[in-house]
């Protein structure tokens, strides 16, 4: 079963077209690269896949359900979320309370009166790397590597198992890039399914299985990484080349 289908997928904002009849799979298991140039529509497909935009029309379909007319909360709670291109952390919790929301997504009387599950909360920041010392640090003191870690915890921390990855590698250094990348391969290893959007396409390239290309919304190439970047139109929208 494919994790996602997208299929007719049009986005219209006043006159302008930012997906344009875009259809592609996603298999369980798999790791696709989403590419194109800025402003090609990648973030307005992944917020139209999370339901924070709504589509003009076309559908999305999850695990053989459709999901295009439900809400946020209620696709997390299926198992899809994402990371977003510039971190949104709770600047005044810790990163400890930060995983709490993500282990709490939409329910505010859970925050209040649920249990909290320390070692659940302990076990994921681990899992991305955290120090135990961390765990209390307020994220407004963390360095984008961390606040990277901190995305990916309180993504898995809802229990998701595809994982939509908007630039994770924006803005780091080249350890802190390889240190993500370590943490992709694991979850890879451990069945997670990632689409990720990634402008440092050295970096994405060993963590995908295959590649699609658009531009302005519309789909150009659709195959390996290596075909998808010696696709003529990719070249010449993506890399510039005449
Ligand atoms: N809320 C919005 N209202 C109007 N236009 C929008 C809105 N969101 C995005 N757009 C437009 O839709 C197009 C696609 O934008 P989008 O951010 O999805 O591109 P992108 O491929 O993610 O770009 P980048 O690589 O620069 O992040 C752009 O022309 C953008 O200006």
């Amino acid at each position: 079963m494919n994790a996602l289908e997208i299929r007719n997928l049009v986005k219209r904002f006043g006159g302008l077209t930012a997906t344009n009849d875009l259809s592609f799979d996603l298999a369980q298991g798999e790791s696709l690269g989403l590419i194109g140039p800025n402003g090609a529509g990648k973030t307005t497909v992944f917020s139209q896949i999370m339901g924070e935009l709504k589509q003009t029309s076309g559908t999305i379909t999850f695990m053989g359900q459709e999901i295009s007319n439900l809400s946020t909360p209620d696709r997390i709670g299926l198992g899809i979320s994402r990371t977003y291109q510039v971190p949104r952390p709770f600047s005044d919790l810790s990163v400890r309370e930060n995983i709490r929301v993500g282990l709490m997504p939409d329910s505010l009387r859970a925050m209040i009166f649920g249990t909290i599950d320390r070692k659940r909360e302990d076990e994921i920041a681990a899992s991305v790397g955290f120090a135990a010392a961390d765990l209390d640090r307020p994220a407004s003191e963390l360095a984008m590597g961390d606040l990277r870690k901190l995305e990916f915890a309180r993504t898995l921390a809802t229990g998701a198992k595809v994982l939509l990855l908007d630039e994770v590698f924006a803005g780091l250094t080249s350890g802190e890039i390889g240190m993500i990348a370590e943490l992709i391969q694991d979850l890879r290893q451990r069945g997670f399914t990632f689409l990720m959007v990634s402008h440092d396409l050295p970096a994405m390239e060993p963590l995908i299985d295959r590649a699609i290309a658009i531009e302005r919304g519309t789909l150009l190439a659709n195959g390996s990484f290596r075909d998808v970047l010696a696709n003529a139109e990719v070249r010449a929208s993506y890399l510039g080349e005449a």
